[in-house]
């Protein structure tokens, strides 16, 4: 089990005024003990699907195969705010399957520490990882440095990403992102992501807190 952020957590029927929530109803248990497994099976699924060449045959099998399990999940859509896929938060990335599948080590108003291992999923060109995978990792964890700072939900204004060396597939990251300073409601946030002592990213962003009721 992951480490994971000590996030106030409300109950479904808080009150609610329209904006993004500034709590999250988090879960260790929507979707059953199962949904981690569930949720890994789908991104190894993402990673043979960019790796493979699949046969004619074998392409109208999976097709056929998916169909069947897209009827399946039609009749249990729900919210964002009660999906597991975002609010498990004993899985990697919240078990959201839109993230790269990091791991919290280290969470608090000091910063963020998380390891991630980058796949075939996630290949942009020759073997490095997609700047734009970099990018999301460090949205979330960033604006997650953030919330956790000053107590308050925050949307991205800027974030600007130098990339410093290659992001390697199949190699163990670490990735840091702190706050710099809070101005008003102006949330200043660094980030590193690393290959042992290589740097291969960095971040500077600036998140804005959220007033009450906006979106
Ligand atoms: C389960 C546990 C989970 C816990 C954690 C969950 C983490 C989840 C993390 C998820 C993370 C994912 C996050 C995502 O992906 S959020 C998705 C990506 N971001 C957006 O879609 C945001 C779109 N933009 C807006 O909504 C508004 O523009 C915002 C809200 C950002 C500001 O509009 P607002 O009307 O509110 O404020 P303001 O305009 O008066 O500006 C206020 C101040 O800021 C300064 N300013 C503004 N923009 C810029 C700029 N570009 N460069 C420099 N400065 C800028 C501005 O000059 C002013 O300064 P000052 O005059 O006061 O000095």
């Amino acid at each position: 089990m992951s480490a994971q952020p000590d996030v106030e957590s409300s109950s479904a029927s808080d009150a609610h005024e329209g904006g993004f929530r500034p709590t999250f109803d988090v879960s260790t248990e929507r979707g059953g003990p199962n949904y981690g497994k569930f949720v890994g099976q789908v991104r190894e699924f993402m990673d043979r699907v960019r790796a493979a060449l699949p046969s004619a045959e074998l392409t109208d099998e999976l097709l056929a195969d998916l169909k069947s399990m897209n009827a399946k999940l039609v009749d249990f859509e729900t919210d964002e705010w009660t999906s597991p896929s975002g609010t498990r938060i004993d899985l990697p990335a919240r078990g959201n399957i839109t993230l790269p599948p990091y791991d919290i080590v280290d969470a608090g108003p000091d910063g963020v520490d998380a390891t991630i291992t980058f796949t075939r999923f996630n290949l942009g060109g020759n073997g490095a990882a997609h700047g734009g995978f970099v990018a999301l990792l460090f949205d979330d964890l960033g604006g997650m440095a953030a919330a956790l700072n000053i107590e308050g939900i925050c949307r991205t204004a800027y974030l600007k990403i130098d990339y410093r060396s290659l992001t390697p597939l199949n190699s163990e990251l670490a990735v840091r992102c702190w706050v710099d300073r809070v101005e008003g409601r102006k949330v200043y946030v660094r980030g590193t992501l690393h290959e042992g002592d290589r740097l291969c990213a960095e971040m500077d962003a600036l998140f804005i807190k959220l007033k009450p009721g906006q979106p």
